[in-house]
């Protein structure tokens, strides 16, 4: 952390501290049973994996090729839970690989530091208020009243005052210093001046009051908040007074995005065939708002060298790739993959929309997150793998999941679990229509997903529900 003072000894060891450590911090902090409050939500402390009747998560297994896991792909695809959680893990073995391929803390300006997590504790570098203060305007008196006013006042921002003498007062302004020797101040509504000029006291003044001394909230070297904490907007404000030009964050990840499809259009009404990219405006704000920084958007058509080329470019923490996931005669990812010896972590969901999404490990710390072209499947592979992957990336703790009961009965697939665009209306979870993979309009509608285990879920049902990044206003909320 850099700040216009040289750090201390305690500042210079917060700088060693790596993103595993804040990782770390941050997971312990999860494990504490700390409870999100929506004002709305009901926890029964179930996870997500509970939730959803599916087995506890165990790493991903020794690699296996594209080709190998291509074959038999229903049965070999990932239970959704199981998916969300290998997500995480291996943006974790990424933190913790080389230290050559980690990308560092760094410092940056307060002003880019929203949304992001300190990655070594805020010190105060100076005591708070860093002079004895005054806390009202009114009179700097000392002694015992009445008082002779000094004819020039004190107004903050000025350099030190002259000490008062026994029986003299001084004009002051919220803020400003205390002169040396000032027993109290009185407030302008609590003094009066007579016709000699003279200030008296209309109510006792106890000593020491409405001075603010110097060190109240902190002493120079106290710890303000511990590594992990989310940069919030009051976090900015604490570390400005505490004397901080720039914050040692865990770095934004990097997110690139690779669109797929001969048949997309980029303005105008679809035609002849050709249908509007949807994703292409979609996908960027939507990865911001889960923490990346977005390097580059690529419309690449279908064209497998364009594909290989750009994924073997690119040095993005995490590629996102949209459409061609499936086994159709233009579908190059996966053939793409397997070129370049990509180790497939997630082959196929058990989830609808979605199910052909999937994670690959592309090098030591380099994903790839296979959407499929189908909108509103695209935004279930976000939800499902590109959101555990960021926010582990970033050191986010994961939100605490939260359930509601369904007004309306949703049917269910007989095997995997299916994500249902939500509004939230009272203390129910509202299903909206046009939920179809190939349709945006229930989701843009939307408040939240809500998660119906196989089978389906009956009115009054209890489920699972994630907010879109949007609806919860919370600091993830980073469109910039
Ligand atoms: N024989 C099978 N065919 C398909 C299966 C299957 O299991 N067996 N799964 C279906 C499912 S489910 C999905 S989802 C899609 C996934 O397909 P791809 O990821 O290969 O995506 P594409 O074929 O490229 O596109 C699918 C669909 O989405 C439209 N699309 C693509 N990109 C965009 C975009 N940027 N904006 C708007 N719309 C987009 C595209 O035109 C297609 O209509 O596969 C099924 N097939
Ligand atoms: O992933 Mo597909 O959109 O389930 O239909």
């Amino acid at each position: 952390m850099t700040a216009r003072s040289t750090p201390t000894g305690a500042q210079a060891d917060a700088e060693d501290l790596d993103v595993e450590e804040v990782l770390a911090l941050v997971n312990d902090r999860r494990d504490t049973g700390r409870t999100r409050d929506t004002g709305r939500a009901r926890d029964t402390g179930r996870t997500s994996d509970r939730a959803s009747g599916e087995q506890v998560p165990q790493p991903p297994g020794p690699a296996q090729s594209a080709a190998s896991l291509k074959s038999d792909a229903h049965h070999r695809a990932t239970p959704w839970p199981q998916a969300r959680d290998i997500a995480a893990r291996a943006a974790r073995a990424a933190r913790s690989g080389t230290p050559a391929g980690r990308r560092a803390p760094a410092p940056v300006p307060l002003d880019a530091a929203l949304g992001l997590t300190l990655a070594a504790p805020l010190t105060a570098l100076t005591d708070l208020p860093s002079f004895d203060t005054s806390a009202m305007d009114g009179w700097a008196v000392a002694g015992p009243g009445p008082w002779d006013v000094r004819d020039e006042g004190v107004l903050a921002g000025h350099a030190e005052p002259q000490p008062l003498s026994d029986g003299e007062a001084v004009r002051i302004a919220t803020g400003a210093r205390i002169p040396p020797d000032t027993t109290a101040v009185l407030r302008s509504e609590h003094g009066r001046t007579d016709t000699q000029g003279r200030l008296h006291a209309l109510r006792e003044t106890k000593h020491g009051q409405d001075i603010r001394p110097r060190g109240q909230e902190c002493r120079n070297g106290d710890q303000l908040l511990p590594v992990g904490t989310l940069v919030t907007p009051a976090v900015l404000g604490l570390a400005a007074a505490a004397g901080y030009d720039t914050l040692t964050v865990v770095p934004r990840p990097r997110a690139e995005v690779l669109v797929l499809g001969d048949e997309l259009l980029t303005e105008g009404l679809p035609r002849e065939g050709l249908i509007r990219d949807a994703l292409g405006p979609m996908l960027p704000p939507w990865l911001r708002a889960l923490g990346a920084e977005v390097i580059a958007v690529r419309r690449l058509g279908d064209d497998a060298e364009a594909l290989r080329k750009a994924i073997t470019a690119s040095d993005a923490d995490l590629v996102v790739t949209t459409g061609g996931t499936a086994a159709g005669p233009v579908d190059h990812v996966h053939p793409t993959l397997q070129r370049i010896g990509a180790e497939l972590l997630v082959n196929g969901v058990k989830v609808r929309p979605g199910h052909p999404m999937l994670l690959a490990r592309i090098k030591e710390n380099q994903h790839l997150v296979g959407l499929p072209g189908n909108p509103l499947a695209a935004v279930s592979g976000l939800l499902t793998l590109a959101e555990p992957l960021l926010r582990t990336l970033a050191a986010h703790p994961a939100p605490e999941p939260y359930v509601l009961p369904l007004r309306d009965e949703v049917h269910g697939h007989p095997y995997d679990t299916r994500l249902i665009p939500v509004v939230l209306r009272g203390d129910s979870a509202v299903p909206l229509h046009y939920n179809g993979p190939a349709m945006l309009r229930g989701i843009a509608a939307a408040d939240a997903l809500a998660v119906v285990p196989p089978g389906g879920a009956r009115a009054g049902q209890e489920l699972e529900l994630h907010d879109l990044p949007w609806a919860s206003a919370g600091i993830g909320v980073c469109f910039t």
